[in-house]
């Protein structure tokens, strides 16, 4: 379990969070939301202990995060980043390969999770492609791909959609809670983090401006404050409940008028 009190980051003299309070219960997915620049990297590299905290502390199973070694926070958590990376020339298998082996895992068995983690996301057909031959959806594929071999307990996914198409983001919805136990995901679709979380976290400017489950915090009070925006909720079928947005009059009037200058 990752817990977080009272937790604040600095950049310089910028603080870009503060009096964060959260807990990731294990066997949940816990969505980040918020508008850009909030701090929802931020605060999911400083669950990670990537990010130094300048207050509070991050707990992982009751144990300050500063104290636990790295090693053992790797085999625990796996992080999948924004930019996806890794040396065009190295094939996909190896690349998901990777992390586990720097994490001691080798062998015959893990060369199955390595490829039944492919499959999982659809590229098993493209193993001994090299990366950089890859699409930017495909890519970020292969990164989830990754922390699904390192079987990782808690997996933090910093906007893993944002390259995918329809299809694959409803794919990736599917098999989230397949990818680990316990998942926090950052997401900019509000209609995702409601079908996929169980909890959320909207964060502004550097603070949570609620948290619960996605029917108590995604609603029109919360987030017209948040993002600037009018928000209408409507029911579809099957109770599905869907978010519309749209700017306030008075800000497409400045738009409007900014156009005819
Ligand atoms: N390494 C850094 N050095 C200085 N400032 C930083 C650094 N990383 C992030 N920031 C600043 O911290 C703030 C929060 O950034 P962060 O990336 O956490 O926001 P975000 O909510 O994930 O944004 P987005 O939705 O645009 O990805 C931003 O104003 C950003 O410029």
């Amino acid at each position: 379990m990752i817990t977080a009190g009272g937790v604040a980051v600095r950049f310089g003299r910028r603080e870009v969070l503060s009096g964060i309070d959260l807990a990731v219960c294990p066997g949940t997915v816990t969505g980040i939301v918020g508008p850009n620049g909030s701090g929802k990297s931020t605060l999911l590299r400083a669950m990670l202990g990537a990010v130094p905290v300048s207050a509070g502390r991050v707990l992982l199973d009751g144990r300050d995060l500063r104290r636990v070694p790295r090693r053992s926070i790797a085999q625990r958590v796996a992080f999948v980043g924004q930019n996806v990376g890794g040396d065009p020339a190295l094939r996909v298998a190896d690349e998901v390969a990777l992390a586990g082996i720097a994490r001691g895992r080798g062998g015959a068995s893990f060369d199955l999770d390595v490829a039944q983690a492919l499959d999982a996301v659809g590229l098993g057909d493209r193993a001994q492609s090299a990366l950089g031959t890859l699409s930017g959806g495909e890519r970020q594929r292969v990164s989830i791909a990754r922390a699904i071999a390192q079987n990782a307990e808690i997996v933090l996914l910093d906007e893993p959609t944002n390259h995918l198409d329809v299809r694959h983001r409803l794919e990736l919805a599917a098999m989230l809670r397949d990818i680990a136990p316990t998942v926090v995901i950052v997401l900019h679709d509000l209609d995702l983090a409601a079908h996929v979380c169980d909890h959320v976290v909207v964060l502004n400017e550097g603070r949570v401006a609620a948290a619960g489950s996605a029917d108590e915090v995604l609603v029109p009070a919360v987030l017209d404050e948040v993002y600037g925006v009018e928000v209408v909720t409507t029911q579809g079928e099957g109770g599905v409940r869907s978010l519309t947005f749209r700017l306030p009059a008075d800000v497409v009037d400045e738009f409007m008028g900014k156009k005819e200058l």
